[in-house]
């Protein structure tokens, strides 16, 4: 048998055994013993088959009495205990350890072989027990073993040596119980046989006690077992299997046929076993049907046996016969009981126990449904009514979770955008200021030939140097590849100089170039483009050529959202190209490109080249020439350089390489006023002496004016860096462009661009220089309002003193310090480098810097030139950190030019930074290629990290 836990399996065992089974019914004749042959005795029986026996008494054949008798099965005196077990008892007896109760009978007269018969069976049916026990290890079982004896009416417990009387009690649940009997829990075979021993020791000394034959008492040895699956045990669906056998060995039958067979002797008085006697009657009219009563409670031993005779239990009786002539009519009486008994039907059950989960849940259930039921007569109706409405809710129910579930989604959804916004705000702003790589910017469309190749137009909308972005990048730093995707390849932070948030003051645009990942789409670019610039566009400005102004370096600022991304979304979604107008701009054939606004039409661009738009040369080298990006028309606002069929596959790593070595961009000493520890700007002969800064040997204004002069002489393998040019060689190179340079188609679609230009006075140096002037002023004052990096400071002040080419790179960081100045103001805050920059964090790094700065003072000078330094700086030469005291004062007058340039000296000269030659503007931001830096400058680029 399987493992039976569940409530079904359950329940199918119930059915197959519910069914009515007739008694077991079967006779066994014994051999003649020795007595009986000793007195010359003969068998009169004889088992002619397996059910029939026959009496071949010659005397008895003229009598009333059958000769033949049929039974279940009958065996022969030769047949074993054995085979009287398997075949007339054990499936009987086995039922027990389905939770199936039964009973095995042993009636017959005295020395028929009851006991003899009896306790073979019962250790038979024991060790099966045992042996199914052992298959069924995925059930538990548990095996209490009893035992009693019943004489003379007298309940007597065999495992107990107290010959007390026990009672027997009616219990509604289990039926008539003996009380006090004592149970034993079997803890193995052994027990088992050490119990039955007892139990056939306590009998003998029964007999003994009472001088009676054993005849005269019943013995009922009782084996109940439980079994339950292990696996459900804890479960609530778990139930227990509870069954009980009975092993019963009756008293001699000899009185008992006499009063069943002849009922004037029920009188007898004592000496008339009621025991016997009830159970024949019960028998009897347990065999004629149910009908009317049957007297289970006329005797203890038919009390104790009553679900046995015809109720919850299978039964098997086995007549045991003396085959002595002698005993004939005591054989007949017996086989008169058999054959009553075998008419008998019992009804077994499995007897199910639930487990007090169990219980309870189906207590529950059932008092639940039985309170529905109280609650409405129309049950059935309101039931169904009920089930209806429960339906109708869980639906809503489902409903309202699912719309819960969308709604948390599109929150959440809504929240990422907004933060993802706010980063990006954040971000877009912080690309003034920041050299963070992460930051993702709109792309510049390239068009090869048949191809589009979009790189990062870093500068989008979102930033004032967006413009400046665009058009530096597109100058000079575009490192346009030109390899399979077409992908303008941004130099990495590790390779780009500042790109890395090292230095988020020294660099403008280079965050603005790098945010596009390489192989990132075109469409993605557009959405960004779109999407970014409609935010943030009202931050805008753009720096660009105003041609319909005349004007050489135009700004374009205040542009509206719809405007700007027109100008930085790069592909204008409210224009049809194929309707636009186009104009061909030339390019020169060295790789200068030109920037138009979208706004202005062939003629204008022409008439811009001629007026000497701002073209800024990009005199590439011989491998910049071959690098070349693009000879196809582009899309409005886009740069484009010209194409070379030898372009190889990265342009870019080629391009610009820096400033070119033999146009070193030196920094201007400061004159130094020993007398009154002020620097000026003029009279660099005279400058730093002070703090050790080398003396000037830069040509300042003059150099810086003759660049394009310079660069004009260069050669074009040289690595050169951008410009501006002035007019006349701007017309001079664009007549070269017209001969030489691709046609570049502009879009005119986006003419109704509202540039705001600010005007730059290229072509006059008295106007440039207060221009020069009042810009240095500005951004002095906003550098130390947005507490902007002394060595930034010191770096800028020293490279831009007023070379006309210099303007833009005011004007950026003018712009970008504005911009600042103005979150500050606002107490926004921006990012810098991946990291938030806010008023507190600059004053903070501004302050750790200046204790950098301090700690250099004992490197970098002796104490001589620091006593000189107090003394000149105003510091007491007894106070207290008086190294603190001086980095504390650097940069603090704005107003005072000797000052700033003493400042700047001092800075440089702490920060190791003494070489003039190192000096380029392109570590502004400005550059996106790697630097070509000498070790000096990799000292000086050490340098400004560390700090920053
Ligand atoms: N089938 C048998 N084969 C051999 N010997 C038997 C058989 N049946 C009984 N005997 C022997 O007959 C004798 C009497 O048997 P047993 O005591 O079992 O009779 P009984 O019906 O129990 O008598 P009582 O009612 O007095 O207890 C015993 O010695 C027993 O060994």
């Amino acid at each position: 048998m399987g493992s039976i836990g569940g409530e079904e399996m359950v329940k199918e065992l119930k059915e197959l055994s519910s069914s009515e089974e007739k008694i077991l019914v079967s006779v066994r004749l014994r051999p003649l013993n020795e007595k009986e042959i000793a007195r010359n005795d003969v068998s009169d029986w004889e088992c002619i088959d397996d059910h029939t026996i026959i009496c071949r008494n010659n005397l008895l054949e003229r009598s009333t009495y059958p000769t033949a008798y049929t039974f279940d099965r009958v065996f022969r005196s030769d047949r074993s205990t054995r085979k009287v077990y398997e075949e007339g008892a054990k499936k009987v007896a086995l039922s027990v350890v389905s939770g199936i109760n039964s009973s095995i009978f042993a009636y017959g007269q005295t020395s028929s072989g009851k006991t003899y018969t009896m306790s073979g069976i019962t250790e038979y049916a024991m060790a099966d027990i045992y042996d199914h026990i052992q298959r069924h290890k995925d059930r538990e079982f548990i095996l209490r073993f009893s035992a009693m004896e019943i004489y003379n009416e007298s309940v007597r417990d065999l495992l107990s040596v107290d010959n007390t009387p026990l009672r027997l009690l009616d219990d509604p649940e289990r039926g008539t119980i003996v009380e006090k009997l004592m149970e034993e829990t079997l803890r193995d075979w052994n027990h088992l046989s050490e119990l039955l021993s007892i139990c056939e020791a306590q009998r003998q000394i029964g007999e003994t006690s009472l001088n009676e034959t054993s005849s005269r008492s019943h013995q009922i040895i009782r084996l109940t077992i439980e079994s339950c699956a292990r696996e459900f045990r804890s479960a609530e669906s778990s139930s227990t299997l509870i069954a009980t056998v009975n092993f019963v060995d009756l008293a001699g039958s000899e009185r008992a046929s006499q009063t069943l067979s002849a009922g004037t002797r029920l009188k007898e008085g004592c000496h008339i076993n009621r025991s016997l006697l009830t159970l024949g009657t019960v028998i009897r009219k347990l065999s004629k049907g149910r009908n009317g009563h049957v007297p289970f409670r006329d005797s203890k031993l038919t009390r104790i046996l009553q679900s046995s005779l015809g109720g919850n239990a299978k039964t098997a009786i086995i007549c045991t016969l003396s085959p002595a002539r002698s005993h004939v009519e005591q054989s007949r009486n017996t086989l008169l009981f058999a054959s009553c008994a075998k008419e008998v039907s019992t009804s077994a059950r499995v007897n199910v126990v639930m487990s007090d989960k169990a219980l309870v849940k189906h207590l529950q259930r059932e008092v639940a449904r039985l309170e529905n039921e109280l609650r409405s007569p129309g049950f059935t109706s309101v039931t169904s009514g009920v089930s209806e409405l429960l339906r109708g809710k869980d639906l809503l129910i489902d409903e309202l979770e699912k719309q819960v579930k969308e709604l948390t989604l599109q929150r959440d959804l809504v929240q990422s955008q907004v933060e993802e916004l706010l980063r990006g705000a954040g971000s877009d702003k912080s690309s003034i200021i920041s050299a963070g790589s992460e930051h993702h910017y709109p792309r510049l469309r390239v068009r090869h030939n048949s191809s589009v190749s979009d790189f990062s137009a870093s500068a989008g909308p979102q930033s004032p140097e967006a413009g400046i972005g665009t058009l530096y990048r597109s100058r000079f730093h575009g490192r346009h590849s030109r390899n399979e995707s077409d992908e303008l390849q941004i130099p990495d932070s590790d390779e780009n100089f500042l790109t890395d948030g090292a230095s988020p003051h020294l660099s403008i645009g280079s965050p603005t170039l790098v945010g596009t990942a390489p192989g990132q789409g075109w469409e993605d670019f557009e959405e960004q483009s779109i999407d970014n610039s409609e935010d943030i566009c009202k931050d805008v400005q753009c720096i660009e050529i105003d041609i319909l102004n005349g004007s050489k370096l135009m700004d374009s600022t205040a542009l509206s959202p719809v405007e700007n991304k027109e100008v930085f979304s790069l592909k204008d979604e409210n224009v049809d190209e194929t309707d636009q107008e186009k104009m061909t701009l030339p390019l020169k054939a060295d790789g200068e490109s030109y920037i138009f606004p979208a706004s202005i039409t062939p003629e204008q661009a022409e008439d811009a080249s001629s007026l000497g738009s701002l073209k800024l040369t990009h005199n590439q080298s011989k491998t910049c020439e071959e690098d070349s990006v693009t000879d196809t028309p582009s899309p409005p606002w886009f740069v484009e350089t010209e194409k070379d069929e030898n372009t190889p596959v990265n342009v870019v790593d080629k391009s610009f390489l820096g400033r070119p070595e033999d146009l070193p961009r030196k920094l201007s000493s400061l004159n130094y006023d020993n007398e009154n520890g002020r620097l000026s700007r003029s009279g660099s002969q005279n400058s730093a002496h002070l703090i050790g800064i080398d003396e000037p040997k830069a040509q300042d204004v003059e150099t810086s004016n003759n660049m394009d002069t310079e660069s004009k002489s260069l050669d074009p393998g040289k690595k050169q860096i951008d410009k501006v040019q002035l007019p006349e060689e701007q017309l001079a190179n664009e007549q070269e462009l017209k001969t030489e340079a691709k046609p570049v188609e502009v879009s005119r679609s986006v003419k109704d661009v509202a540039l705001d230009p600010i005007e730059v006075k290229l072509d006059n140096p008295s106007n440039w220089q207060s221009e020069f002037q009042r810009l240095q002023g500005e951004i002095i004052e906003l550098w130390h309002s947005c507490n902007v990096s002394l060595v930034h400071r010191t770096y800028f002040f020293m490279l831009f003193k007023g070379d006309s080419t210099d303007s833009i790179y005011m004007e950026v960081e003018r712009r970008r310090l504005s911009f600042i100045n103005g979150t500050f103001t606002q107490g926004k805050q921006t990012m810098e480098g991946g990291h938030i920059l806010t008023l507190s964090s600059s004053m903070r790094a501004l302050r750790r810097e200046r204790e950098m700065l301090s700690k250099q003072m004992t490197k970098k000078l002796s104490e001589k030139e620091r006593k000189s330094l107090y003394e000149k700086w105003g510091i007491d030469l007894h106070s207290k950190h008086r190294r603190l005291q001086l980095a504390h004062r650097l940069w603090t007058d704005t107003k005072d030019l000797n000052h700033i340039a003493a400042s700047a000296n001092l800075v440089a000269k702490l920060i190791g930074f003494a070489e003039p030659a190192d000096a380029s503007k392109e570590l502004f931001g400005l550059n996106f290629t790697p630097m070509r830096v000498s070790g000096k400058s990799n000292h000086w680029k050490r340098n400004v990290m560390s700090i920053v």
